[in-house]
Order: C-alpha cells, then structure tokens, then sequence
C-alpha cells in the first residue's frame, strides 16, 4: 500500500486516480510515500525519510526546497502548462480592468443608494460618466517578461486583441520558442522592454535572478503611466519601489495576484488573493497531471516532468521481472559499480536506462528475478549512491 499526504485543496479528480485498492490518500497520514501540494511552503518542514517524491499541482515550486530534496534523492514534479490558461484569462482581466473604468464606475453605481428614481438616476449617470472613461488594448505595446507556458499564451491573446508585442526571456528553451507566435519582438534586454510597454507582465519563476527583478533601478526606465501585470510571485517585485513609483506618477497602475501591506486600499493597485490558478479547470489539470505522474514513478519509477531529475521512461521488461532503481551522485563509475554488484551476485540485467541532470543522475535496471536483500544493501552501499528502491 502506497501513502500519499495532501495538502492545501487539492481537486477530488486527482485525488480519484489514486486506485483506493493500492493507495492510502489523505491530509494526515504517517511515513507517507509522496506528497501531493499547492502552495503550502515545505522549507521549514522536517521531510520524512519515508518520501520519494513530492508533486507540486502547479508551476511554481519556489514553496519546495528543491536542493535540499535533491541531496536526498526526492523527485520534485510540478504540471507545467497545466493552469496557464487560467492565468492567461486573469492577466487579459487585469489589463482591462486598468484600462477601463470598470471598478471605479460599478463603486460609483453602487454608491447611489439614496436615489429611488430610475429617471433620475439615468439622467445622473449620462451626467458623470466621463470621469470612467477609458482606452482600448488595441495597438497598444505589451512587454512580456518570461516567455515559457503562460507568458507565450498571454502574447497570443494579446496579439489577437490587436496589440503589438514584445518579449524578454534570456532563458528561453527551444520548445518554448517553436510555440512562440512570430509576431512577438524580440526586446533585447529588460530594461527595453520596459521602455516600449504601455502594459509588462511578468510570467518567469521565483529564483535568486528573478528576485526584484522589477526594483526603484528598473522601473526608472518605464514609460509613464505604464501598467504592470505580477501574476508570477510576490519576490519578484520590489512592492516598496513600485509604491515610489506610483506616487511619482511614473508608474501608472499595478495589478498582482499577491497583496502586500503596503499595496492595499490604492486606487491604482489592484491585488487579487493569489487566485490566478483557482479555477475548476486549472485545479483538475494540475491535480490530475501530477497524480498520475506520482503513481507512475512510484509503481515504475518512470519520471516525467520533474524539476530536479531527468525525464526517464521504461516499459517493463516483462511480468516476471524485477526493476531496481537508484540515483547517485552524477560522477564516473557509479553504474558500472552497481552492475558489479549485480554481477557478482548473479543477477541477470534485461534491459536497462540511465540519465543524468546536473548534480544527479538515475537509473531503472529490469532484472530476471527480485533481487534479495543483500544485493540491493550491497548496491545502496556503493560509493555515490543515494537511493535504491525494487518495485
Ligand atoms: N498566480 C498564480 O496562481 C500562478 C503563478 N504562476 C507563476 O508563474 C511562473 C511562470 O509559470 P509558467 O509560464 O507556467 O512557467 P514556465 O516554466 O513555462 O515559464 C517560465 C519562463 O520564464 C523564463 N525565465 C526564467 N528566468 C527568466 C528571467 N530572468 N528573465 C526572463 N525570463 C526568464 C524561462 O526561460 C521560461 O521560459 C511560475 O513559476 C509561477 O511562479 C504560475 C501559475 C499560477
Ligand atoms: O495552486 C495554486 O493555487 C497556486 C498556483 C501557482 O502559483 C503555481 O502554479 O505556480
């Protein structure tokens, strides 16, 4: 029987991929086998020595102390793509809602509750609306800063509403550039960006070279009265700068999904509650992604879509096999050591994988019969090996 801890809400379509018959899933549960989360920060958790893998039922796993869990052995994944639709849709949201007197023109609506005739009313609101008129996103310049699952679909839409679009991403991977629609300029550095957009949005990861990557520096070469979009991460912006910022009437509105003490009760910011994700879709996605990709690993040891090992997968070699995995120390000699060992204990290999990532590197070996106690202490015990499971 496989354990699987949950935290945070996790969508019940996810959670009923896990066959009851072979999987234990709950919120409180000892020596659990994997973890399935959200947004709940594991940095300062004690990690059970139980865990082989936590999946992360989203993108971002800034709230997983990724290292640490390499250094153990513990596969991290995440849903990449999984929620960006839902983000996309709020981002498009932001950029209207700035645009256009939406807000303040609903407050001034709902503020007439002393008015009892609708005559009145009308002649009233014909009277005042010009005070939320607005301007349209058409041939406007949106920057977009992280050109990966969200911000390539953010750029799409934006082009389909008749926008011009730039984009920023020093890191860009080749798939992500194939899905890129060529319309998209290409800025060459940050602060070009900045200097074009009428509206950014930031869409790249909370890392330590994203850290105030908007900060008082950058945003001196915004245009004025430009909008900022931060559906990303709170760290990735420096919230005391940008206050300056708007003060000065440099900065012309932010609208983010993290709100911070010092944001709230603006006219010109608007903080939703960390809900770019918080749609029934997007939470059905990401749980259902990940829960398979949990089971897979733990009843194959197949990996896809983790964060800090290589994408590995083998089909069976058959039903009488056996599969040993491991991962180590990604240095010379280390596979052929283990395959020593199984050698020297006349273990047969059929069929086997091994890739590496950065500092790890992993392996699934099919062997003819389960291998007994004392091979898989003998392969645990070679130098670079950090864990061993048979399933
Ligand atoms: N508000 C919310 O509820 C949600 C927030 N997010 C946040 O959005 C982030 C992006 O999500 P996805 O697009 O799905 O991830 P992704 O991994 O598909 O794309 C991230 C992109 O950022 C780029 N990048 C990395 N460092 C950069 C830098 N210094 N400058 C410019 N680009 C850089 C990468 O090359 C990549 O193309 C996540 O890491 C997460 O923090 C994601 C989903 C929901
Ligand atoms: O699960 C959530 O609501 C947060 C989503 C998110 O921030 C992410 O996927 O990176």
């Amino acid at each position: 029987m496989y354990k699987i801890k949950t935290y945070n809400k996790i969508s019940v379509k996810g959670l009923d991929r896990f066959d009851r018959a072979k999987y234990e899933v709950a919120s409180d549960i000892n020596s659990p086998d994997g973890y399935i989360l959200r947004s709940h920060k594991l940095h300062d958790e004690t990690l059970p020595e139980s865990v082989k893998a936590v999946a992360r039922a989203g993108a971002g796993t800034n709230n997983v102390p990724v290292a640490d869990y390499s250094k153990k052995g513990v596969v991290v994944f995440n849903a990449p793509g999984a929620n960006a639709n839902a983000v996309k849709e709020l981002v498009l949201t932001g950029m209207l809602l700035s645009s256009r007197g939406i807000i303040r023109g609903m407050n001034w609506s709902n503020s007439l509750t002393d008015m009892t005739d609708a005559g009145e009313m009308s002649k009233l609101m014909e009277k005042q609306k010009s005070q939320f008129a607005g301007s349209e996103l058409m041939g406007k310049t949106l920057g977009v800063v992280g050109l990966g699952a969200i911000g390539s679909m953010v750029a799409e839409t934006a082009l389909a509403l008749g926008m011009n679009v730039i984009g920023y991403d020093p890191a860009l991977s080749v798939e992500a550039a194939w899905r890129l629609p060529s319309q998209v300029a290409r800025a060459e550095n940050l602060q070009a960006l900045l200097s074009r957009s009428d509206f950014i949005t930031l869409h790249v990861p909370a890392i330590d070279a994203t850290h105030h990557l908007i900060n008082e520096e950058s945003l001196k070469s915004v245009k004025a009265g430009a909008v900022l979009l931060n559906f990303a991460r709170e760290a990735i912006v420096d919230a005391q700068a940008v206050v300056q910022s708007l003060d000065a009437k440099k900065l012309g509105m932010y609208i983010c999904d993290f709100p911070e003490p010092v944001l709230l009760n603006r006219d010109d910011v608007y903080a939703t509650p960390h809900i770019g994700a918080s749609t029934a879709e997007a939470e059905e996605n990401c749980a259902i992604m990940v829960a398979d990709q949990l089971m897979d690993y733990l009843e194959n040891g197949n990996i896809k879509n983790s964060v800090n090992f290589p994408a590995v997968q083998m089909e069976r070699a058959g039903s009488d096999s056996a599969r040993i995995t491991f991962c180590n120390d990604n240095v010379s000699g280390v596979l052929g050591n283990v395959l020593s060992v199984l050698a020297d204990h006349n273990v047969n290999v059929i069929d086997m994988v091994n890739k590496s990532r950065g500092e790890l590197a992993y392996n699934i070996i099919d062997v003819e019969q389960t291998p007994a106690a004392d091979v898989v202490a003998a392969i645990k015990a070679v130098e670079h090996v950090i864990t061993v499971r048979v399933i």
